[in-house]
């Protein structure tokens, strides 16, 4: 295998075998508890095990009466209880909002709409409509609430309980290891004399994270030593425990990039040896079958930080997507508020902030693939297709980075 005079795919279709690939090895789930599903994937549909309401349900505090006023009060049901059935008419009993409705009662009237005589009977007028819930009215047993794929947040966590679920069958976390790559890199002090600080590992695992891998941080390892079997020993050691290793650096076919040649080494099959994007052409997704038969992936990220982060949304975040049995997150449509120029047969991804109403993009400054700056305030790229340019007004693709919401106002 080599990664010389290979055709970049195009920057859509590289999302689209990410994703296919991790869809394609996605499967491996396991039972958690309620509370730790937040964050995760339903593996299966959430079906309601009852009809819910599971019985009729007081919406009121006041009477539940039955034939005409005035009222006898037999008893008291509160929330939690089971009335015994109201058997005369001319009978009441007092209850409270998320009670069970007594079996006869023909109406609830609100305790601030009801008036007791002398002798304790109760009257007033029930309105007219009805002041309980009844049983299906949310939903049927057995319905069907949530598809499997559904993102698991404190909703849906919610509705479980409510359901009566105690545990929920969600797909595995994806493991993820980060491998540096680069002899130049400092990992700590100020740039100077030829080394500069590696931005990639303290950033990286952040992004994952927000994508929804665990990053154990055992399994950050670097700046790994420019040699051939470094390369080799690291990689090997990541996917041991790894199922994605991405590795930052080393992409191309200089000198001292060993990535290549390390995954022909491996047997590594490319699912994607380079794409047709600007910034972040050199980055590689490759499967490498594991010891246990279940593929594993690395991802080549590029060594220039910016075009890292292009490599990590364009491959990385719909490959853990798939692996997570979630669907491929869809490019929104925004206005470019300037012009942005295209890149020939490449696409060109501009990083951009959105307005407060998420409907415009306004390129942003400092975007060079070796600077961060424009990265640290913008919201994503504006995805400039092949063959094309944006005026101020067109209707432009938008790539959102995986923010956290609350992050960038
Ligand atoms: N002859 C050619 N050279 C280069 C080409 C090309 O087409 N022909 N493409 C350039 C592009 S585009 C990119 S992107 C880089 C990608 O190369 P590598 O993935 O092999 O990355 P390196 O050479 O290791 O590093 C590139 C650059 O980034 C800095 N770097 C690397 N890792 C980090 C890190 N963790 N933190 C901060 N900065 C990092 C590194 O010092 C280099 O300046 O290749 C171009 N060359
Ligand atoms: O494409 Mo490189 O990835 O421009 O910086």
């Amino acid at each position: 295998m080599s990664g010389d005079d290979v055709d970049p795919v195009d920057w859509e279709k590289a999302r689209e075998l990410a994703y296919a690939a991790g869809r394609e090895a996605a499967g491996a789930t396991e039972v958690v508890s309620l509370p730790d599903a937040d964050g995760r994937t339903l593996a299966e549909p959430l079906r309601a095990l009852t009809d819910l309401p599971a019985f009729p349900t007081s919406s009121i505090d006041g009477w539940a009466v039955r034939g005409p006023q005035p009222w006898r009060p037999v008893g008291r049901v509160l929330a939690g209880g089971v009335a015994p059935a109201l058997e005369a008419d001319g009978t009441c009993v007092e209850i409270a909002t998320g009670a069970m409705v007594p079996a006869g009662a023909a109406a609830l009237l609100r305790v601030e709409e009801s008036t007791r005589d002398n002798a304790g009977l109760v009257s007033g007028t029930p309105r007219e409509t009805p002041e309980w819930r009844l049983p299906g009215e949310e939903a049927h047993k057995d319905e069907e609430l949530l598809p499997a794929g559904t993102a698991v947040d404190p909703a849906v966590i919610g509705v479980a309980a409510t359901c009566g679920y105690e545990t929920l069958t969600v797909y595995r976390r994806p493991r993820a290891a980060l491998l540096v790559f680069g002899d130049e890199l400092l990992t700590a002090g100020t740039p100077g004399a030829g080394r500069v600080r590696d931005s990639l590992g303290p950033q990286v695992p952040g992004w994952l994270r927000r994508c929804g891998a665990t990053v154990d941080p055992a399994a950050i390892a670097g700046p790994v030593q420019d040699t051939f079997e470094a390369h080799l020993a690291a990689v090997r050691g990541a996917l041991a425990t790894a199922d994605l290793v991405c590795t930052t650096g080393g992409t191309m076919h200089g000198p001292v990039d060993h990535l290549h040649p390390t995954l022909a080494e491996l047997n590594a099959e490319y699912v994607v040896n380079t794409v047709a994007v600007r910034p972040g052409f050199p980055m590689l997704l490759a499967r490498v079958p594991g010891p246990d038969g279940r593929p594993r992936f690395l991802a080549g990220l590029p060594g220039n930080p910016q075009s890292a982060v292009i490599a990590l949304i364009t491959l990385v975040v719909p490959l853990l997507a798939g692996l997570q049995g979630r669907a491929l997150p869809a490019l929104t449509v925004v206005e470019a508020a300037t012009a942005v120029p295209g890149r020939g047969d490449f696409t060109h991804l501009a990083l951009a902030t959105l307005g407060h109403d998420g409907r415009s993009a306004t390129p942003a400054g400092h975007v060079g693939s070796a600077m961060l700056r424009g990265l640290s305030t913008s919201h994503g790229f504006v995805a400039v297709r092949p063959g094309t340019s944006a005026a101020a007004g067109d209707l432009v693709p938008f790539l959102p980075l995986p923010l956290t919401p609350g992050e960038r106002r």
